[in-house]
């Protein structure tokens, strides 16, 4: 446990949170002041019929909107200024995102950019936005990112092959209205990758060097929900139950890594995503299992807590080799929920790792890290996973 260390735990986002949660967005699109809403949304989410659903909401209740869905997976950078001319040009003065991270992250930064001056690229890194942006509600799609709470927006520059993070308390949105069955539609592989994002959030803030009281009880509480619930949402899609019980997990696992950033597998994820294309959730499953190799013996404890967690019976075991299972644990989790994916799979080679690696390295995840890695090391991992 910590010592002497001052820590700040802040949650500027009000959370909605139950089956049928979408039914009173008017009134909180009303309370915030909006009289327009911006809904940013993407075609797959469209496509599954959820954009419908929160469409006939808005309509039911008299409250005039426009569909901005020009988004992709990954969303580029470009797509934010777009949004933003056509809430201008609209009269729009509040933003829905409705959808995964790509819809949320591209939404919070349209309504940062709605008072803010200049391009979202002068706001790349952490704190640099001057002032709070034009109201934001988020309604998550999938649980996976928690993007409904975080102060982050992943957003990639395609034609530079990079991913820039934008983080303020002011890209928080005002309130996350997260509604379960709104994830039903989640094919299952999609499920899969999303809900080993969430899971990669609770445990890496678990066991890095910044986390703290409030985060570590949020990182368990999301781990263990995510053990009980990840299976289920995959092979039974249509189970309410483990659908209301991972968009919490994943909000939660948020909630954990919001003020302690993250680890190595973010750290790489992001680079990988960038040059590979490979979706967020998959990159960050596929190199879990060898970050937490490599990092046991930075924290044994804590990684002994997450085999007991996923269910291991450590009770007799070394230290070293109770907190071995829980690689074994999250490895059969991964089998479980049928990603067998290697970073190959995607065209990374050899030839990538160098640049890969230094561009990982930069990453405010690596600090936090419970071991420090070389450039070797970080190379080795991708290695492991390929
Ligand atoms: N803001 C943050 O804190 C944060 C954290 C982690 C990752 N990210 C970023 O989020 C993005 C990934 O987000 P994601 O993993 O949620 O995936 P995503 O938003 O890219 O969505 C993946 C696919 O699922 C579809 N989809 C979404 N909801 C659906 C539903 N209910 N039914 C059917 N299809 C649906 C989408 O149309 C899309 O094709 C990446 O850009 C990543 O870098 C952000
Ligand atoms: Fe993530």
């Amino acid at each position: 446990m910590l010592l002497n260390r001052i820590f700040r735990y802040e949650l500027p986002t009000a959370i909605e949170f139950g089956n049928g949660a979408i039914r009173q967005l008017a009134e909180h699109v009303r309370a915030l002041g909006g009289t327009k809403v911006l809904l940013v949304s993407d075609p797959g989410v469209q496509k599954a019929g959820v954009t419908d659903k929160l469409t006939a909401v808005l309509m039911r209740d008299n409250l005039p909107f426009i569909i901005y869905n020009d988004i992709e997976p990954d969303p580029d950078i470009e797509g934010v200024m777009r949004g933003r001319d056509v809430a201008a040009s609209e009269g729009c003065d509040i933003v829905v995102g409705l959808g995964g991270g790509s819809a949320l992250d591209t939404a919070k930064a349209i309504g940062l950019m709605m008072t803010n001056k200049g391009h979202i690229r002068d706001y790349v890194g952490i704190n640099r936005v001057p002032r709070k942006g034009a109201p934001v509600i988020a309604v998550p799609t999938t649980a996976g990112t928690g993007s409904e709470i975080t102060i982050w927006s992943v957003l990639s520059d395609k034609s530079a092959k990079v991913k820039l993070s934008v983080g303020s308390a002011y890209n928080c949105p005002d309130i996350a209205v997260c509604d379960p069955e709104l994830t039903l539609t989640l094919p299952a592989s999609i499920t899969a990758a999303t809900g080993m994002d969430a899971l990669t959030h609770a445990l890496e803030s678990y066991v890095n060097k910044a986390t703290q009281p409030i985060s570590e009880a949020l990182s368990m509480q999301a781990m263990k929900m995510i053990a009980a619930s990840l299976r289920t949402a995959v092979v039974q899609g249509e189970n309410v139950q483990a659908r209301y019980d991972m968009l919490l997990a994943s909000l939660i696992a948020a909630m954990a890594f919001n003020p302690t950033r993250l680890g190595l597998a973010h750290a790489l994820a992001i680079p990988l995503g960038a040059h590979f294309h490979i979706p967020h959730g998959m990159v960050n499953a596929i190199l879990l299992p060898e970050v937490m190799a490599y990092n046991l013996i930075g924290n044994l404890e804590k990684y002994k807590e997450i085999a007991r967690i996923f269910g291991t019976p450590v009770e007799g075991l070394s230290l070293r080799d109770a907190a071995k299972c829980s690689v074994t644990a999250i490895k059969q989790l991964k089998e479980d929920v049928g990603i067998q994916n290697k970073l190959s799979d995607y065209g990374v080679t050899e030839e990538a790792l160098q640049q890969i690696a230094e561009e990982a390295m930069i990453s405010g995840n690596v600090p936090v890290n419970p071991r420090k890695p070389s450039l070797e090391d970080l190379k080795q991992i991708c290695r492991n996973a390929m």
